[in-house]
């Protein structure tokens, strides 16, 4: 076996010393062959390039030579991956230095990868370096140079150690001269080779995005070559790619158009019959269609909310109460011109009861007027009589609390029923009240007629509906009575009428049609008055 020393020797023998470590001085040494030395660009390291000039000429090689040399240097020294690199692009540019003068550089961005490689001119003053160079340019000739001589070194006692190792020193020692000898020649080829392979997009080595990216998470990672390799050549993890199950609703909106049980023009239809009687109130009352005969009856009546212009040019005299009850152009307001004859009697309070027991004997026929509190069911007795202040009214609810009864003349009785409902009152008062109205219209014997007055405004309430359930099942006659139809628009009190009437259509009790009146401003009133005068007119006495 032949000695450590002796293997260094050889290995020292013929491994020719690198004479630039750095891109920069490789241009600089190519510069110094071709006469360049003044460009500007290499002004700055003076020293360091003329150590260069210095080697080389005491190696007494061309510039070619050196990056031959270099390359093969570079190649043994496989400890910095980035200085492989410039040896195989110095092996590659020394084969165009040889061929003439026209010097470029192909320089290879490896961050970039195969696509940003272009030729630079070296005469130029760009002064382009790849990011190693930079440093290794800023180092200095000297540091780079020792630095290479120390790597040399470590590379040979690897050597050495393989060698003894397997106890084939000469063969390590051949295998390390082979590896030098066929340097030059074998990295132009390798760099040739590897050019095809970039080419094809497979190098993975040389120069290339993914290299740089493979080295990125190689220093991130801490892993040496081989297991960035594997790292790099694992399978990629294939994408997830979430698959949507059209049958699954589960994240399904309603409106998304996927149900289960029907298509989307299904969905649609539930839709809309959903939306349907989730109507409001008021929309519900403003679709309703009201009747030609209603319409008319509202016109000719002059119901609803009027100027008080336009009552003035049809010849109503509105500095009267109730100016419609009267005859147009006509000055008097006495109950003398009520059409009615059973009207124009006298109005007389003689009866008032709190409970059933008080309730006055049952002599004449009895017309009632019941309804909600402040509806105007006082206001409406003195509207129909023309005799204002005979029945007490307020603008404050529950002013009636007993069940008043009036004589109109001596054949007819009018009865002033106390409202249900929203009062100024105790519950347990209330509560009596209505249980009154309810026993007198259910088993009063001379009651001829009920009429139930409603705020044109609010329509029927629930109370209003639980009276009408009683008087249906007590077989009371009732009439619907639209009250305060001054305070709505005339379209309103038609709506409001058909709306009762729809409601009522098939209660047997209910007397049509329904009235609509204004105590205040009388309109309507005459039309009342017309329809309980049929009452009294075929009613026998008791
Ligand atoms: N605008 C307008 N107001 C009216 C009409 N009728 C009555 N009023 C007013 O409504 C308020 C209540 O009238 P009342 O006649 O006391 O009502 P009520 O139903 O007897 O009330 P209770 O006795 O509490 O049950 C009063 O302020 C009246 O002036 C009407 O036709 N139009
Ligand atoms: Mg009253």
């Amino acid at each position: 076996m032949p000695s450590e020393d002796s293997l260094r020797k050889k290995l020292r023998k013929n491994a020719t010393k690198p004479v630039v470590s750095t891109s920069r001085n490789f241009i600089r040494a190519k510069k110094d062959e071709n006469s360049f030395e003044k460009n500007g660009a290499f002004g700055r390291g003076n020293e360091s390039e003329g150590k260069l000039k210095k080697r080389g000429n005491f190696k007494g090689m061309r510039s070619g030579e050196e990056v031959l040399e270099r390359g093969k240097l570079r190649t043994l020294d496989s400890g910095g991956k980035k200085k492989r690199i410039y040896a195989k692009k110095g092996g590659d540019k020394n084969v165009k230095l040889e061929n003439g003068m026209e010097v470029s550089k192909k320089r290879t961005l490896i961050r970039n990868g195969e696509k940003r490689v272009k030729d630079v001119p070296v005469e130029g003053n760009d002064g382009h370096h790849t990011m190693w160079d930079h440093d290794k340019t800023r180092n200095g000739g000297f540091k780079v140079k020792r630095s290479t001589q120390m790597r040399k070194e470590r590379k040979e006692d690897v050597v050495l150690a393989i060698a003894k190792q397997k106890g084939k020193a000469e063969d390590a020692g051949k295998i390390g001269l082979v590896g030098t000898e066929d340097q030059g020649s074998g990295s132009v080829k390798r760099s040739r080779d590897k050019k095809t392979e970039l080419s094809k997009g497979k190098n993975q080595e040389v120069v290339s995005g993914s290299s740089f990216a493979k080295k990125k998470a190689r220093d991130r990672t801490g892993l040496d070559d081989d297991d960035a390799e594997m790292l790099h050549d694992r399978p990629k993890k294939k994408k997830r790619v979430i698959k949507i199950d059209p049958h699954d609703i589960s994240n399904k909106r309603l409106d998304d158009g996927i149900g289960v049980n029907g298509s989307k023009e299904e969905k649609e239809k539930e839709k809309e019959s959903e939306k349907e009687p989730k109507m409001s109130k008021n929309a519900q009352f403003r679709a309703i269609q009201p009747s030609p005969l209603i319409l008319s009856f509202v016109e000719k009546n002059l119901l609803g909310r009027r100027r008080m212009i336009d009552l003035k040019r049809a010849g109503y005299n509105i500095d009267l109460s109730a100016p419609l009850d009267n005859i147009p152009f006509s000055s008097s307001s006495e109950r003398e011109k009520i059409e009615e004859n059973i009207f124009r009697n006298k109005l007389d309070f003689f009866a008032a009861a709190k409970v059933s027991s008080s309730f006055p004997p049952p002599n004449l026929p009895e017309i009632a007027f019941a309804g909600r509190s402040n509806v105007g069911k006082s206001s409406l007795l003195n509207a129909l009589t023309r005799q204002w202040g005979v029945v007490r009214t307020s603008d404050k609810p529950g002013l009636t609390q007993t069940i008043n009864f009036f004589n109109l003349g001596t054949k007819h009785c009018l009865v002033d029923l106390p409202g249900y409902g929203f009062a100024y009152a105790k519950e347990e008062v209330k509560e009596s009240w209505e249980e009154l109205v309810k026993e007198y219209v259910s088993t009063r014997v001379g009651l001829r007629r009920v009429c139930l007055l409603i705020d044109t405004k609010w329509g029927m309430k629930p109370r209003d509906l639980e009276l009408i359930e009683l008087m249906e099942r007590s077989k009371t006659k009732y009439q619907i009575v639209l009250t305060k139809t001054d305070v709505v628009f005339p379209i309103d009190v038609a709506r409001r009428a058909m709306q009762i009437e729809e409601s009522l259509f098939q209660n047997k009790s209910v007397v049509k049609p329904v009235m609509m009146v204004s105590s205040k401003s009388g309109a309507g009133i005459r039309s009342l008055r017309t329809a309980l005068a049929n009452i009294t007119r075929f009613a026998r006495r008791l």
